[in-house]
């Protein structure tokens, strides 16, 4: 199954172009970085497969869905559905606890059921290693315990593809590689993966497929493989 498919996608921010012709695939299970200078469109083409920008021209679909030309379709909430989006200012609501934090996205996700709820929150809090944090504020975690509580989130509704941008941003090496290592775990289970990063060294520790935006176009190091620089 492919998660991702562009075909000759612009990705704009108002009248410019950020990016033109972008054609590319991503399969079910698969892991792909995604690279550029500051400025290059990194942020905007994970926005697009969002929809929170629209895809004026040329085609696209993510886990199943058409991507939209204007940003009011109906679909938008069912497409973001099936995907966990992770930022790198951890984004979080700070007034509430860990759980409720969960709970928030599980009702807007139209959950039922006090104890099924509690059950899902449990359970992927501990497939990120933090069984025992539902019931803490967020300011009471490190940032790398925030950042594991974002994925928790994100893993809530069982998405197909994960989209992360700059996941590892504001954390310490130590730290930004054993979230990494989550990543590659949930990978491994199957979730797709399309991560923005500025990290070489994750990914030379790491290596996967790269796409990297330069000069207005996508390029596909599973084309044409090149050299990070
Ligand atoms: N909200 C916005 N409105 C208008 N233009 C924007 C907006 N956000 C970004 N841009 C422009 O779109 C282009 C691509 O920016 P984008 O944020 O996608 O790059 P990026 O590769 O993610 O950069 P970074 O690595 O700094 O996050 C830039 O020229 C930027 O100035």
């Amino acid at each position: 199954m492919t998660v991702i498919e562009l075909h000759d996608a612009y990705i704009m921010q108002d009248v410019n172009t950020v990016l033109q012709k972008v054609t590319f695939a991503l399969e079910k299970g698969e892991f792909a970085y995604l690279v550029g200078r500051t400025g290059s469109g990194k942020s905007s083409l994970l926005k697009t497969l969002y929809a929170d920008l629209p895809l004026p021209a040329g085609t696209g679909s993510v886990v199943g869905f058409a991507l939209p030309r204007s940003g009011s379709s109906s679909k938008v909430p069912y497409l973001r559905r099936k995907l966990g989006i992770i930022f790198q200012d951890f984004q979080l609501l700070f007034d509430r606890s860990v759980a409720d934090n969960m709970l928030f996205v599980l009702n807007a996700t139209g959950w039922t059921g006090k104890a099924r709820k509690q059950q899902r929150i449990s359970e992927v809090l501990m497939r990120v290693g933090l069984a025992s944090v539902a019931g803490k504020m967020p300011h009471q975690l490190s940032g790398g315990e925030q950042q594991r509580v974002v994925i928790a989130r994100a893993l809530l509704n069982e998405p197909l593809l994960l989209l992360a941008d700059e996941p590892t941003g504001n954390l310490d090496p130590d730290v930004a590689d054993s979230i990494m290592q989550l990543f590659v775990e949930i990978n491994n289970a199957g979730t797709a993966v399309l991560m923005a990063t500025h990290n070489y060294q994750i990914i030379q520790q790491y290596p996967r497929r790269v796409l990297k935006c330069e000069q207005g176009h996508l390029i596909d190091s599973a084309v044409s493989p090149f050299e990070l620089s």
